[in-house]
């Protein structure tokens, strides 16, 4: 659909306007208590900016906005997959949703809140990446939190498993002095060191590059940063990943860039490992994250 048609059709006065930015279309969403920005490209959320404070989502300055790469920032959709695909290495890292074009299927304004509704349904070119006939919406709420619920149908004959991340990239002040809580005493996998471990400090702080999905999470994460507190929450999500690259394999992402790392830190509601979800045919599921500051 083109920009004009997009804006007659979903357009909200004063509240919602599309523009063409990069290769896609973003959706600029403006409420009483906040901004945000989502593409259309990716489905991704790349703007939280609760009134009279600073974005709470980072995006790197080095972001290629391109066909067929991933915005590195704000919430990638992982999906249908996180991380390597299960089985077959050459398929894109972290599936095909923040590579995929999504559609517009509704916006409203209800009350204080916005609401954008995007949708990805199979076709021939998604049936190489997951045989199976789903659809699935994000939606997006913007209002004094940011709420985004990701919902994939089984509009197929059979079952299929899906593992999935709200890959939420966080702005922070310093990577350095930066603390998690709310992780205390929880089991994770370490994917740096490929071990098993226990969260034994209260607070999870950052020396190097981390990589770990905590299992059995489904209470909120409180990022303390230098002068804020963002809250994370959670939805149909037994898995909190929390990914900094650190120094060293930054330098090698050049989509990131050699200092960025430090700005930034993820903490991903998510479905892995034993939390990889089976649809079955006509059921659907919700992973969802909630995102406020404090
Ligand atoms: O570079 P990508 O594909 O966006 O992935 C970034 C990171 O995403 C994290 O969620 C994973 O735990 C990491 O292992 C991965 O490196």
């Amino acid at each position: 659909m083109r920009l004009k048609e997009l804006n007659e059709q979903y357009g909200i006065d004063g509240a919602l306007e599309f523009q063409s930015e990069q290769h896609t279309e973003m959706a600029y969403i403006k409420t009483a208590y906040s901004t945000a920005k989502v593409s259309i490209y990716g489905a991704q959320v790349l703007s939280f900016i609760p009134k009279g404070k600073d974005d709470l989502l980072f995006v790197s300055s080095q972001s290629v906005y391109k066909e067929g790469k991933a915005i590195r920032g704000g919430i990638p959709v992982c999906w249908p997959w996180f991380n390597a695909h299960p089985t077959d290495s050459t398929k894109p890292s972290h599936g095909f949703a923040r590579i995929s074009r999504w559609e517009v299927l509704s916006t409203k304004k209800e009350g204080d809140e916005v609401v954008i509704s995007l949708g990805l349904k199979s076709d021939d070119r998604t049936k190489d990446f997951l045989p199976y006939d789903f659809e699935a919406v994000l939606e997006v709420t913007v209002g004094k939190r940011l709420n985004v619920e990701l919902t994939t149908k089984n509009v197929d004959s059979k079952p299929f498993d899906v593992s999935a991340a709200l890959h939420t990239y966080f702005n922070i002040s310093d990577i350095a002095t930066v603390k998690l809580r709310g992780l205390h005493k929880m089991a994770y996998k370490d994917d740096v060191l490929g071990i098993d471990a226990l969260q034994e400090d209260e607070m999870v702080t950052f020396s190097g590059r981390t990589d770990r999905r905590y299992k059995e999470t489904e209470a909120e994460v409180s990022i303390i940063d230098a002068n804020k507190t963002i809250k994370v929450g959670k939805k149909g999500s037994k898995i909190t990943v929390v990914w900094n690259p650190g120094a060293e394999l930054a330098s090698q992402m050049a989509d990131l860039g050699k200092e960025n790392y430090k700005k930034m830190v993820c903490v991903e509601s998510a479905n892995s490992l034993n939390d990889t979800i089976t649809i079955q045919p006509g059921t659907s599921h919700c992973l969802g994250t909630t995102i406020y500051s404090v």
